[in-house]
């Protein structure tokens, strides 16, 4: 029964196969546009310019082997134009041979910086879409994306799809010098020529139902990339608590293990490119033999002989290059299908991003609102209303939906049932688009990158003056930190912002979120590391902002929360009080 199904399995294989390096080439061939069209004309111009050298040898072997100007129709040709004796003759075949490597030299170097930065434009191009699709994801979505799968597909993966394109391309512009050296074969000697392209041809043949396990190879190696990401970002992560408890060596040994796995299977790669390597070689140089002594026994002239051997040697070259750019190629392509995969998850529900809207003035209000977690946890159907300028605060026990809550207010997440109304108005993607530009959301890991403070702080935007920073560092308890710094504003926070504290680095985050004038405020416990003075003169400046946004606070400590105008508790994700 499973050798009956066996055939159609590998026809089924076969196609999904090259459907995906049809997609792939489709993708390369959408964005290369017009330049890949230049492109192949300057590939198809190189590969004539190198025939046409190629050509050259047969008049200069013959002159040089008759000694009395040989015997081809080149011989009228320079009688015609005045050369006469073979040592004239050989002068002007030399000077156009010449002139022809010249002309190669300078074609080849054009088609290789056009090739080279085609490849890595469609590179960077790649890294960019994934970036793009992530930013315009529903959050929901990308909440579930494992961060290492995102790490290693814009970094690892989009290198490998990088190097399959290049050796896309090098494959063909091999194919275009093989086909025009075949040519030149064919014209010189069409019987020994032809049988040779058709042992070509099927071994060729044979390399394409090869590059199947090739591919599978490529798989495992997307997976072996990913588990090596993830190890590695869990093993920076728990760096910290392994060390204090020196508990590094579980980490190491894991990191190894993974590590020995991703050798694995590049070795297996390498293994099969090394066999077939090995057997071109023996193959070619057979081959090499079959035309000496197949053309000395058809008696072809010595001139044509030299001229195919030198030819069928040229071809050699490539016609490796094309085997080993089909093998390169098949073993990138799953990182292609692997980023294919991400985009569509992500984008399978992404509009395009509207041009944002702001919801009208007003109060913010759930009705009847609910958002449950996959494994049941989240909020029940809630009704809220919260007034504008109002200062609310959150509690409630671990897990019990309070985070949930907040991700509905800035429609992280949207409601499973029931709505979210912003000045009386439901919002549609325009004004969730301008509600989001409208809030500030400052979670509990008060995230900063790895540049100075006033970037942090603007996140790049230069139109925000000097004073208005020191008013929001005012505001958040960090002008003085930030003054006493060497660099002041133009400090650098380290890596993650590691050059400062914990309750620095929650100031910053806060003041960041003021610098927006919002006009929702959100603090999800982002200020629990604060010491307890700091943060009550902190909730102390924000109570008396005038005008002051609407504030909402989550907060586990019963003495935060008496800033505030009204405190909601929340329990297994319903609202009590
Ligand atoms: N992405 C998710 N997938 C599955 N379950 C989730 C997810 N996010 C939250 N939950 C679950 O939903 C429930 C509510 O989570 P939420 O983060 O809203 O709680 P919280 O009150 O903010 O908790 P904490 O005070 O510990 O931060 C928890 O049981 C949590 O395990």
């Amino acid at each position: 029964m499973n050798i009956s199904s066996r055939p159609s399995s590998i026809v089924s294989s076969m196609i999904a196969l090259w459907g995906s390096a049809g997609a792939f080439m489709g993708n390369f061939a959408r964005f290369s546009g017009r330049r890949l069209w230049t492109s192949i004309a300057l590939v198809a111009f190189a590969a004539i310019v190198d025939g046409a050298g190629l050509l050259l040898l047969l008049p200069i072997i013959d002159v040089v082997v008759s000694r009395d100007g040989g015997h081809l129709h080149t011989k009228a040709l320079l009688d015609s134009i005045g050369v006469h004796s073979p040592m004239g003759q050989l002068a002007v075949l030399l000077a156009a041979f010449v002139c022809a490597a010249l002309l190669r030299a300078f074609v080849l170097y054009a088609r290789d910086m056009r090739l080279a930065l085609l490849q890595g434009d469609f590179a960077e191009h790649e890294r960019n879409k994934i970036m793009r699709t992530l930013a315009g994801a529903p959050w929901v979505r990308i909440a579930a994306l494992s961060h290492a799968r995102i790490t290693s597909l814009i970094s690892v993966e989009v290198n490998r799809i990088g190097a399959s394109a290049q050796f896309m391309i090098q494959g063909s512009v091999s194919l275009m010098m093989l086909v025009v050296q075949g040519a030149l074969a064919i014209v010189l000697a069409p019987g020994l020529a032809l049988t040779i392209i058709a042992i070509l041809v099927v071994g060729g043949g044979a390399i394409m139902l090869a590059q199947g396990r090739i591919r599978d190879i490529g798989t495992r190696m997307v997976d072996a990339n990913h588990k090596m990401m993830g190890s590695a970002t869990g093993f920076l992560g728990g760096l910290k608590a392994a060390t204090a408890q020196n508990a590094q060596g579980g980490f190491v040994e894991e990191f190894a293990t993974i590590q020995r796995s991703v050798r694995g299977r590049q070795i297996e790669f390498m293994e099969r490119q090394a066999r077939a390597k090995r057997l071109f070689a023996i193959g070619s140089s057979l081959m090499g033999a079959a035309v000496v002594l197949t053309g000395y026994a058809a008696t072809v002239s010595p001139a044509t002989l030299i001229t195919l051997v030198l030819i069928f040697g040229r071809m050699s070259g490539p016609a490796l290059m094309i085997q080993q750019s089909v093998q390169n190629f098949f073993f990138g392509l799953p990182a292609f299908e692997a980023i294919r995969n991400l985009e569509t998850e992500l984008s399978s529900s992404a509009a395009p991003m509207p041009v944002p809207v702001p919801p009208p003035p007003g109060a913010i209000e759930l009705q009847g609102a609910s958002f449950l977690h996959p494994g049941g946890g989240g909020l029940r159907p809630t009704s809220l209303r919260i007034e504008p300028g109002e200062f609310i605060g959150i509690t409630g026990p671990s897990g019990a939906g309070k985070t949930t809550l907040v991700e509905l207010l800035t429609t992280l997440q949207e409601p499973q049932v029931g709505r979210l109304l912003i000045g009386g108005e439901p919002l549609d993607a325009a004004r969730q688009a301008g509600w989001r530009e409208s809030l500030a959301y400052v979670p509990q890991e008060g995230f900063l990158f790895n540049d100075t403070i006033r970037r942090n702080l603007t996140w790049g935007s230069a139109s925000v003056a000097e004073p208005a920073i020191w008013e929001a560092l005012r505001l958040a308890g960090a002008d003085e930190i930030v003054a006493r710094l060497p660099a002041k504003l133009d400090s650098l926070v380290g890596e993650r912002g590691t050059a400062l504290s914990g309750g620095e680095r929650q100031r910053l985050a806060i003041a960041r979120a003021l610098l927006r004038d919002p006009r929702l405020l959100v603090l999800d416990e982002a200020a629990n590391a604060i010491d307890a003075a700091g943060e009550k003169a902190l909730l102390e400046r924000l109570a008396a902002l005038d005008p002051r946004p609407t504030i909402v606070m989550i907060s586990h400590r019963a003495e935060s929360l008496i800033r505030c105008d009204r405190v909601i508790t929340i329990e297994s994700g319903q609202l009590s009080g």
